[in-house]
């Protein structure tokens, strides 16, 4: 599921072997030597020799024990991921680090696998095999199987009373009492840190729910309680504000300050360029689009980027000349809409109407309820059936609708489609983009783009399947690899086009995949769009392109569009485009 799978681990555990190690109130010893050294080397591939191209040239890189660094690339967010991963042994650097104690000098001649951890939360886990799973299986009832709770799941030593630690009992040789109040000594260590990390990152009171039921955001706050107690020496965080609501990023960004201070562990971060790049941090490592990487001061490395277009895809957009004005009948109205497990009272009597048209920011903190409220307006929701004569779509009460039917008239990119999307062999883009016609995970029909809407095969070459052939090429063309790098010429866009439809799904970097994703979410131009953290995993130039293409006819013709976000800048169009907001907080909804 969601947990281990992109959990990247020189090794999945690090157990210390003494109380004085790598606590949350202990400040670290300071280390002597370098934590990382990388002269001036190039980076590659494993397997792959030195006369291919390397992946980054020039690299002189020395963390000292107090610096704080961040790694940003100018590029995409896989650049900054794969030179994390270097730190890992996933890459090879020549000429190596030298001897005697190479890559990690402070860590004398100890285990990197034992001591060095790499947490990733840049881009989403894969579904596994090439399946669809069912992602909606977290709205109904929790089923045994899924009852696993997050303790059990993540924390499960910390379930078991003390008295269940190892205790030494009459029997037991006097060399292996001491042992055992060494190792009940550590069991109460792990358990005090885990108390402590859990209370700062307020976790505690999702402990004991099911772990299906988490939200996105409360299960990414696990991992990093996670990553930190398994106390490594180093600690590389790739993108860990992902997903995380303003409040939630305040406290982890605090917390792991506080570490830092201590060097308990030292911390790397990943972070992307649109992100705030905390006052903390001391040292920057900015890959470059030529594979350079320059290393340095925070400051002397930002005025050098300066020039570069480092955040152009995230500067705010000037308001479109006639942003879209909310007319005709409301595509979706809720009127009264409540959901509640068991107790748990997540939405509470919400009122809210998307007219075509309208453009819509949702927002709210990590658990507000915003994945539930989409649930219900896509009608996955098992509730949604429930509460049918409050909450009506496309101008009929849910009841009325086959749910495949409003499938093909929403489109939708969320982080649990992106996981659960199939990537099964022989699905090419241009089948997935495909998949957008019907809102289905399976390409049907002789051109791939599905079947009418009287659920038949188009007729062969007829008028419906040549228009919707058409609309593919289209949607192609404005989003596709060369819009990516800026202004293309009509013959580069087509041409990439073309190559770029034929890929296999499966085989695209994870930023691609998202693109894809939009693209099969705009294909069939439903009423409602809901993008749902659309950009995740995407490069500058992607950012740029989509957010350009939904501003300026990517949506036409009375179609309705929410975007959830965490961050106001992700939205494409300002305030003054019209766009409004709609805010849940506590189960209770306001519009803004
Ligand atoms: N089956 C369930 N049983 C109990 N609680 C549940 C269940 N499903 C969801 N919840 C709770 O409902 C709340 C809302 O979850 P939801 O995923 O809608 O939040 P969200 O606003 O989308 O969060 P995020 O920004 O982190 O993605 C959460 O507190 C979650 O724990």
């Amino acid at each position: 599921m969601i947990l281990n799978r992109n959990v990247l681990r020189v090794r999945s555990r690090a157990l210390q072997s003494g109380t004085s190690r790598c606590t949350s109130s202990t400040t670290h010893p300071s280390p002597d030597g370098p934590i990382i050294h990388i002269p001036q080397s190039s980076i590659f591939p494993l397997g792959v020799n030195n006369k291919s191209g390397p992946l980054f040239r020039d690299v002189s890189w020395t963390v000292q024990p107090n610096d704080a660094w961040v790694v940003l690339s100018a590029t995409s967010s896989g650049a900054k991921t794969s030179l994390l991963q270097a730190l890992t042994g996933h890459l090879r650097i020549h000429p190596p680090p030298p001897p005697p104690y190479g890559l990690f000098p402070f860590l004398k001649n100890r285990d990197p696998h034992e001591h060095v951890s790499l947490v990733s939360f840049a881009h989403r886990p894969q579904g596994a095999g090439g399946a669809f799973y069912d992602y909606t299986a977290r709205y109904g009832a929790v089923r045994e199987e899924d009852k696993r709770t997050l303790r059990d799941t993540f924390f499960p030593e910390t379930a078991k009373p003390l008295h269940e630690l190892a205790i030494p009992d009459m029997y037991t040789r006097p060399e292996d009492t001491t042992q055992l109040h060494a190792d009940r000594a550590r069991e109460q260590h792990r358990r005090e840190l885990f108390e402590d990390l859990a209370a700062k990152l307020d976790l505690q009171r999702f402990l004991d729910l099911p772990m299906i039921a988490l939200s996105n955001g409360q299960t990414r706050k696990a991992r990093i309680v996670k990553a930190l107690l398994e106390q490594p020496e180093l600690l590389l965080l790739d993108e860990p504000l992902t997903g995380l609501d303003v409040q939630t990023r305040g406290l982890v960004l605090s917390l792991l300050h506080s570490l830092h201070a201590k060097n308990a562990p030292h911390i790397v971060l990943g972070m992307r360029p649109q992100d705030p790049i905390p006052d903390w941090t001391t040292h920057l490592a900015l890959i470059r689009r030529d594979g350079t990487v320059h290393t340095g001061q925070k400051e002397e490395v930002l005025d050098a980027a300066a020039t570069t277009q480092l955040h152009a895809g995230w500067s705010p957009q000037a308001p479109t000349d006639s942003g879209p004005s909310e007319t005709g009948t409301a595509v979706v109205t809720l009127a009264g809409v409540s959901v509640a497990y068991g107790e748990r009272k997540v939405l509470k009597h919400i009122h809210w109407s998307i007219h075509e048209n309208s453009r819509w920011h949702l927002q709210g903190v990590n658990g507000a309820g915003k994945t539930t409220l989409l649930a219900m307006v896509t009608g996955e929701h098992p509730q949604s059936y429930t509460q049918s004569s409050k909450l009506t779509l496309f101008s009929r009460p849910r009841a009325q609708w086959p749910t495949a039917h409003l499938h093909a008239r929403i489109g939708r990119v969320s982080p649990e489609m992106h996981n659960a999307f199939p990537r099964r062999r022989g699905m090419s883009v241009w089948d997935a983009v495909g998949t957008g016609f019907e809102g289905t995970f399976v390409a049907r029909g002789r051109a791939r783009v599905g079947f009418g809407e009287d659920g038949a095969p188009l007729a062969e070459g007829g008028d419906a399947e040549r228009a919707r052939v058409r609309r593919m090429w289209d949607v192609l063309r404005a989003l596709g690899p060369a819009t990516w790098r800026g202004a293309p010429t009509s013959e580069d866009a087509a041409r990439e086009a073309q190559e770029f439809a034929r890929r296999p799904f499966a085989d695209l970097a994870p930023g691609e995949q998202s693109v894809v994703l939009l693209m099969r979410a705009l294909v069939g131009r439903p009423p409602l769009v809901l993008l749902d953290e659309a950009w995740a995993g995407m490069d500058e130039g992607m950012v740029k392109a989509a957010r350009a293409y939904l501003r300026e006819g990517g949506l036409q013709d009375g179609q309705a569009c929410v975007v959830v976000s965490h961050w106001e800048e992700e939205v494409p169009w300002s305030k003054e485009d019209g766009v409004r907001r709609f805010r849940l907080d506590d189960g209770e909804g306001y519009i803004e």
